[in-house]
């Protein structure tokens, strides 16, 4: 018969195209795998340097770093505990200031926080204590808050934009020594349209790192759940803050200070009784902050502080 004559023609064997066997029988330098000569050459131990300048480049980095090191005094004067530090919350009115502190608190101490009157103080670590202040709105207020602000959070209400205030802010915030900032960005949620919020972001990030630094934190807090921010974006913030290294800014480490978070009147009740414009006994309550004095000294308070005190009473 014919077939029996004729030679049957087989399919050509190909070679496997992936997997194992393949990689394995894959020449050295093709493109398909084995470890090419290119790559052999980048072996960062055996050939460290191969363009002399990325060398050059490397060394200067390593000087400069090892300069900067040697250039930043962090001299700790702190005896003992050391006083909290001051986390203040600035922005324009109805950004969420008061409910970004009650959320931080409620992080940290799992307590409800009803309203925000006056500094908070919480325990945020073993060796850390934080204390939430409000900044006030107008431009005396500022003045006074950064002189002790250890970190300033800088509320921008997404769906409006940087405010006069912020602006403002940020050039009191220049000539104090300019401490820690970061940006957080509320009110997104009011953005419908994906397209436009990654934008705006985008814009937000970008005008805010050209007036602080590039790369400076922005955070973003997309919006309410029960009247609260998102748990998992306040714990994001929370962590950042707890550990954030605070450098001493010079002027602080070389004068102590006390900053009064509250004070009593205890002038005897019939002493004011019998004249009401006497002399009062006050006692203030604070933490004294810079660099702490030996045992015996008292801290100078001076009358130009203690006016401005009672001036906001
Ligand atoms: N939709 C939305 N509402 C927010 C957001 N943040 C705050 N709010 C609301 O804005 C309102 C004002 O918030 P507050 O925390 O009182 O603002 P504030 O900055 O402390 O206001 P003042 O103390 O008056 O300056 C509240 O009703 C909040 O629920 C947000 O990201 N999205």
């Amino acid at each position: 018969m014919d077939s029996g004559t004729k030679e049957q023609s087989h399919k050509s064997h190909r070679s496997r195209q992936s997997g194992p066997s393949a990689k394995k029988k894959a020449k050295p330098g093709s493109k398909k795998g084995g470890i090419s000569d290119h790559q052999k050459k980048h072996n960062p131990k055996a050939f460290a340097f191969s363009s002399t300048e990325k060398a050059k480049r490397l060394q200067s980095r390593a000087t400069e770093k090892e300069q900067r090191r040697l250039h930043v005094p962090t001299i700790d004067r702190n005896i003992g505990e050391p006083a909290p530090y001051v986390v203040l919350v600035q922005g324009p009115p109805k950004v969420g200031k008061s409910l970004l502190i009650k959320s931080l608190v409620k992080h940290y101490t799992k307590h409800n926080l009803p309203e925000v009157r006056g500094p908070i103080t919480i325990v945020s670590g073993k060796q850390r204590r934080l204390q939430f202040m409000e900044c006030p709105n107008d431009i005396n207020g500022m003045i006074d808050a950064v002189k002790f602000a250890d970190l300033a959070l800088l509320l921008i209400d997404g769906s409006y934009g940087f405010e006069m205030e912020t602006f403002e802010f940020l050039n009191v915030l220049q000539v104090h020594g300019f401490p820690k900032v970061m940006g957080v960005l509320t009110h997104i949620d009011k953005f419908k349209d994906v397209k436009k919020l990654k934008k705006t972001k985008q814009r937000l990030k970008h005008r805010f790192w050209t007036e602080i630094y590039d790369g400076a934190k922005l955070f973003y807090l997309s919006g309410l759940i029960h009247g609260r921010y998102h748990k998992r974006e306040i714990h994001n913030l929370a962590r950042f803050i707890s550990v954030m290294k605070f450098h001493p800014l010079s002027w602080r480490t070389s004068h102590p200070y006390v900053l009064v978070d509250r004070f009593e009147d205890v002038t005897p009740p019939e002493r004011v009784e019998m004249n009401n414009k006497c002399d009062r006994n006050v006692i203030l309550y604070g933490y004294l902050r810079g660099c702490n004095l030996k045992q015996g000294t008292k801290a100078c308070i001076p009358k130009s502080f203690l006016m401005l005190l009672f001036s906001k009473v």
